[in-house]
């Protein structure tokens, strides 16, 4: 390499008439030959350009000991100017060496725009709007270009290098971007997460995958909006008002108020679990206001939530405590799983947070986890507990109940019960006995005696009422899984049979799912209808 430099520098030309001594000749001649000479990786253009006072610093191709090596070679093989002369030699003059500098400066410029051509965009591939800069002159093409890239046919791909497809690795690319989107690129994570180091020779991955370690994305906080009372009971009682609505809709579409529009009206009613009575004032009013005359679901609808809000309205009462009484005791009563348990825990929660004393006594001895269930909302609304061990006797536990509830001047005890049968003689016989204990401590106790009333039992829920009645003398009720049923009519037929008050509903298994019963806004959500 140094060595075609030096032939470019130098002339070695000498005049015929003067030959070159022998010893000279011997001396230069091993040396003339390039294979002799120590060689660098790029032997055309950077160690030229360095030795020519280009940037050669700039050039550091790793080979800095290579070059100190050929400069040494260069120097050593190099004659002394006054020997050259000697020898006959008649060094180039400075422009001429310039000139020839400048020349291979102007190859690699050329060569080099050439060589970093993107694989991606090939010549040739342009797409046919796109102006060709060469055809329109933008870009002035050298005279000699295709000459300087026929010189360097290594450094010039001949054809573009192909980008492997999803083709290649025997994918369907019909569809596929060569390069996939953000969140899809292999080693990002999907949704444009934090950005993970792509292993290498990763394979490109079909649309959907990723590749890298499993992100974890933080929970996003939704915030609930807070629904009203009336919202939450529509909601819990939107299956019983849009079957209801929807039934009412469909028989009264394109038809004039007759006797058999009437009739399949009752029937409709009495099987939606209203009840007799409640179904003869819908369809009565219903005549006197538009016999004859063509009727809409919607006015059926206003019409029954009027009759309706007027069979509750004497039963939606306020659940009346004596506080004269120290404690005032409610016992609560009902078949298995009715909610009696769930209930008295939101009961005490409403009682406590409002600053009353409150006694919690587990009189429910056949099952351990009632027991602990009670424990628990004792604990959560911050009340007081009794209980005994499992199988005890429950009229006895009332008593110690009722003694220490009256020793710490709590303001309520609430009892609970086991759930029973109202056909099982001995279970009920048992309940009778707890109420018997409480009358002999205070001749008034208990003096609530709370039934809870699953939503969901439908007509059977009319005899429950009827036979704890008679056992333990129920004198108020709740209705208890008013959310999800397609039965909450059943509340109208037993309020219109037993015209026993209903202080409260629940419309889900949360502390705040019971809320006081209000005989307009349960009428208008049966029938579907706004506040
Ligand atoms: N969806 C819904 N579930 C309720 C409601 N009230 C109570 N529950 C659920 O009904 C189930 C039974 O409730 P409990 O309170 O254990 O009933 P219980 O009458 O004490 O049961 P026993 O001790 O077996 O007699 C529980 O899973 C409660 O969470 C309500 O208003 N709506």
């Amino acid at each position: 390499m140094a060595l075609s430099f030096i032939k470019k520098v130098f002339t070695f030309g000498k005049p015929a008439e003067e030959p070159v001594p022998a010893a000279v000749e011997r001396e230069l001649e091993p040396r003339s030959r390039d294979e002799d000479l120590p060689v660098a990786d790029d032997p055309v253009l950077a160690e030229e350009m360095d030795t020519a006072g280009g940037p050669a610093a700039d050039i550091d191709d790793g080979g800095g000991e290579a070059a100190v090596a050929e400069d040494d070679v260069e120097s050593s093989i190099l004659p002394a100017a006054d020997q050259l002369s000697d020898m006959g030699v008649v060094p180039l003059s400075l422009l001429e060496a310039e000139a020839a500098a400048e020349a291979e400066a102007e190859i690699q410029a050329v060569a080099e725009p050439v060589a970093e051509q993107p694989p991606s965009v090939p010549l040739g591939h342009l797409p046919h709007e796109a102006a060709d800069p060469v055809e329109t002159g933008a870009l002035e093409q050298p005279a000699d270009l295709e000459e300087i890239v026929e010189k360097l046919p290594e450094e010039v791909p001949a054809e573009p290098e192909e980008i492997p497809t999803e083709d290649d690795a025997g994918l369907d690319s019909s569809s596929q971007p060569i390069s996939p989107p953000v969140g899809e690129m292999p080693g990002r994570a999907e949704g444009g997460g934090p950005e993970v180091e792509p292993e290498t020779g990763s394979p490109i991955l079909p649309r959907g995958f990723a590749t890298g370690p499993k992100v974890v994305e933080p929970e996003p906080v939704v915030l609930q909006p807070k629904l009203s009372w009336f919202q939450r009971l529509r909601n819990g009682l939107a299956r019983t008002s849009s079957q209801l609505t929807g039934q009412i809709t469909a028989l009264f579409t394109k038809r004039k108020l007759d006797d058999e529009t009437l009739q399949d009206l009752e029937d409709l009613l009495i099987q939606a679990d209203l009840g007799v009575e409640t179904a003869m004032r819908v369809t009565d009013t219903l005549a006197s206001e538009r016999y004859g005359k063509d009727v809409t679901g919607e006015d059926v609808s206003r019409i029954m939530a009027s009759e309706i809000a007027k069979v509750l309205k004497p039963v939606a009462r306020p659940l009346q405590l004596d506080l004269s009484h120290k404690p005032h005791v409610i016992l609560v009563v009902g078949v298995n799983g009715t909610g009696k348990t769930t209930t008295i825990g939101k009961l005490a929660a409403k009682l406590s947070g409002a600053g009353l004393k409150v006694m919690l006594a587990a009189g429910d001895t056949f099952r351990a986890a009632a027991i602990e269930q009670l424990k628990i909302w004792a604990d959560r609304t911050k009340s007081e507990f009794i209980g005994t061990k499992l199988g005890a006797d429950a009229a006895g536990l009332a008593y110690d109940a009722f003694e220490q509830a009256k020793a710490k001047k709590c303001d309520v005890l609430i009892v609970d019960t086991a759930g029973r049968l109202q056909n099982k003689a001995e279970l009920m016989a048992e309940l009778e006995k707890i109420v018997r204990v409480l009358g002999k401590l205070d001749p008034d106790a208990p003096h609530t005696v709370l039934q809870t009333l699953d939503a969901t039992t439908g007509q059977n829920a009319l005899s429950q009422v009827e036979i704890f009645r008679n056992v333990a003398g129920v004198n108020g009720l709740i209705m208890t899984k008013l959310d999800g049923t397609a039965r909450g009519g059943i509340l109208v037929a037993i309020s219109a049979k037993h015209k026993l008050p209903v202080y409260f509903i629940g419309v889900g298994e949360g502390v705040e799912d019971l809320e006081p019963f209000e005989a307009e806004d349960f009428a208008h959500a049966i029938a579907g209808l706004g506040q």
